[in-house]
């Protein structure tokens, strides 16, 4: 039954890992690394049919590589470089010393406990990844948990081996200890993939969240983003007062570059456009692409004359200059500050457009302020004179 179902959690790690292999890495490694395990039974079961000797060879290289996989892939999981060298140089050793004991100077608890201590070295490498890597999460406590239970497990069957010789851990006899020690194994390899995947489908749903909420090419908040950190900020600053001031930023005659240097470059200016905006803010601000070439800022606790210094050290970020990689851009800004704590979001939004409508009519590349009637906003700076800079 634990073949059959390692055989059929396989194929859903294999299936999500077509699908999502690019935001959770890790679930190919585990999909083969079942495989192994469920060949390892396979060959198990084989060992009255094939030579027995070649059978439990097999057996015990296929587990050592489905559980070193499973290493892998949880090291990939976390972010990881995967350690290919402990991967085979535990795998070497661990068959080289199994094949000693089995063919050449026959001794099943040297054997045990080869095996069991040279699994120890994958279990517990996991166990310390979790401890450093791990989100403070139910599902990655719940994994480090089984992974450290399943690490005592094998260290005290090596143990065991050792000290009180092979016929106690031996699986095939009926002694306690032998049959707790198959059924821990077969339950601890269904749960750690159980458990796996309960972490795998967390990350999935942090992935999915920020997909649904974040512009796929420049990584900046899409509309719906925007909204939320809008609603969130609104709330903060109303109980205190303060204000808040948005920014629409358009980039000047954007559809020149895409038509002189190709929708690609236009695609990598965007994402410049976006880190240069991202880099000239505060953490506490929210950046938005609204589609196209059109970037929406919302800064907390900010007045117009600060919002038209970081206006500033935007433009004073874009492309250009000989030597640049991407080609030279220019942006037009419009920036409205709330006029009262009645006005909505639709009702800033239109005011900073009238004013980057303004910034667009008077020759582009400069930052326009829409007249609010709150005593704290400063007259419109504008910038230096317009160019017409294509971008
Ligand atoms: N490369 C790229 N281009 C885009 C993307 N979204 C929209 N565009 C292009 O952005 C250009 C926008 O053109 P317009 O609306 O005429 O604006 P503009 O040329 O910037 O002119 P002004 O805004 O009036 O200065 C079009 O050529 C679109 O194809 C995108 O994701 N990538």
């Amino acid at each position: 039954m634990t073949t059959l179902m390692s055989g059929a959690m396989s194929i859903v790690m294999y299936s999500c890992h077509n699908s999502f292999g690019d935001e959770v890495k890790g679930l190919g490694r585990w999909a083969l690394g079942l495989l192994c395990v469920v060949g390892a039974a396979v060959a198990f079961m084989l060992r009255d049919t094939l030579p027995p000797k070649v059978a439990l060879m097999a057996t015990n290289a296929l587990l050592f590589w489905g559980i070193g996989l499973s290493m892998i892939g949880t090291q990939e999981f976390f972010g990881q470089p995967p350690s290919w060298r402990l991967f085979h140089g535990t795998w070497l050793a661990g068959v080289l010393g199994v094949g000693w004991w089995l063919l050449v100077a026959p001794d099943f608890m040297a054997r045990v406990a080869t095996f069991s201590f040279l699994a120890f070295v994958f279990y517990a490498a996991q166990v310390r990844l979790v401890l450093r890597h791990g989100a403070r999460h139910f599902s990655t406590r719940f994994f480090g948990a089984l992974l450290t239970l399943q690490s005592a497990v094998v260290l005290s069957r090596g143990c065991l081996a050792l000290l009180s010789g092979g016929a106690s851990v031996d699986v095939l006899l009926d002694s306690g200890v032998a049959n707790l020690y198959l059924a821990m194994a077969n339950f601890m390899a269904l749960m750690l993939t159980v458990a796996f995947m309960t972490m795998a489908t967390r990350r999935l749903q942090t992935v999915l969240e920020s997909r649904s909420t974040h512009d796929p090419l420049t990584g900046v908040l899409n509309r719906r983003g925007f909204a939320r950190a809008y609603e969130r900020q609104r709330a903060l600053l109303r109980r205190s007062g303060r204000p808040l001031t948005l920014m629409i930023i358009d980039l000047d005659h954007f559809k020149l570059v895409n038509d002189k240097h190709g929708h690609l470059m236009g695609d990598r200016v965007l994402i410049h456009v976006a880190r240069a905006i991202a880099q000239a803010l505060r953490e506490i601000d929210a950046v938005a692409r609204f589609g196209g070439e059109e970037f929406v800022v919302l800064l907390s606790d900010a007045e117009p004359p600060s919002a038209v210094q970081a206006a500033e050290r935007i433009r004073a970020a874009l492309p250009g200059g000989p030597g640049h990689r991407l080609p030279a851009c220019t942006v037009s800004i419009g920036i409205a500050s709330h006029a009262s704590d009645e006005e909505s979001l639709d009702g800033l939004l239109a005011r900073a457009d009238a004013a980057l409508y303004r910034a667009k009519a008077n020759g582009r590349d400069r930052v326009e302020v829409s007249e609010t009637p709150a005593p704290a906003t400063a007259p419109a700076p504008a910038s230096a004179a317009g160019s017409d800079n294509p971008c």
